[in-house]
């Protein structure tokens, strides 16, 4: 089974308030999105990357590319203003394939078993996203006050990869930019369109690094990673 990959990287972390993307942080000596690229990169599975960057870093990453031997990195495109717009721009470079997965070059520690559950769900529904079971009891609130607790039973911590048929991501993407919304990920604009998106369990260690606190857990999973072992196909023992 075979997926064309777009990893957008052209945001500026703001939140984690690096004077930098977050992307460059050096995590065990090796910049984050080199991490993320090398789990697709070593994935069988996964045809082509591309990857989506500021205009201005556009030359850091090629070296990025040369330094650390990327061969399936084959286009490295323009970004946009937000999240959805460097996504779109990216899917738009995807050359024809039947299964087109985005994934924040700042997760770097998602695992290929549960991408390949992914792709296989994808594969047969058209559309699936990791996301794992909420752990913290939620509440509403009007300023400071409690309105309501919400019943966590079932509400889920979306992730990525989110994995859709092209058409209908590519679809999705156009629809939200005429109609002006504006998701904070891509199956919320394929929800839009109507169509079913299906949950794929994760693992809580894929992680976003948004804030300079995920750089402490970022840490400790590379340790853990380091002392845990994995067969010739790369899935964990
Ligand atoms: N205009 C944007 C904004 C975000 N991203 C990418 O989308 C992923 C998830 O976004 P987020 O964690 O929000 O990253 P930043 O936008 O960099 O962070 P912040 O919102 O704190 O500025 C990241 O890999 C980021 O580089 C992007 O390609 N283009
Ligand atoms: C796509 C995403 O990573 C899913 O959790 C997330 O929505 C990205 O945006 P955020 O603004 O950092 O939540």
């Amino acid at each position: 089974m075979k997926y064309s990959m777009v990893i957008p990287a052209a945001g500026q972390g703001k939140r984690m308030n690096a004077g930098k993307n977050k992307q460059w942080i050096e995590l065990k000596g090796k910049p984050l999105i080199a991490h993320t690229l090398s789990v697709f990169e070593e994935d069988p599975w996964c045809r082509e990357i591309i990857l989506v960057v500021n205009e201005a870093e556009k030359e850091q990453f090629h070296e990025l590319i040369d330094r650390f031997s990327f061969q399936k990195v084959t286009k490295v495109v323009p970004g946009g203003a937000e999240r959805q717009h460097s996504v779109f721009a990216g899917l738009k470079a995807v050359a024809e394939t039947d299964l087109a997965l985005v994934h924040d070059g700042a997760r770097p520690f998602v695992q290929r078993d549960n991408i390949h559950e992914l792709v296989v769900k994808a594969t047969e529904t058209g559309a699936a996203i990791l996301a794992v079971p909420l752990k913290d009891t939620v509440k509403k609130a009007k300023g400071e006050t409690v309105t309501e607790t919400v019943d966590r039973a079932s509400l889920w911590a979306v992730q990525t990869p989110q994995a859709f048929r092209l058409p209908v991501v590519l679809q999705a993407h156009r629809q939200a930019a005429e109609a002006g919304y504006l998701g904070t990920d891509d199956a919320s604009l394929v929800e839009q369109t109507g169509y079913p998106v299906s949950i794929v369990e994760g693992d809580y260690l894929n992680i976003k690094l948004t804030t300079v606190h995920d750089l402490i857990f970022a840490n400790a999973i590379l340790e853990q990673r380091e002392r845990e072992t994995y067969d010739s196909s790369g899935t964990r023992l």
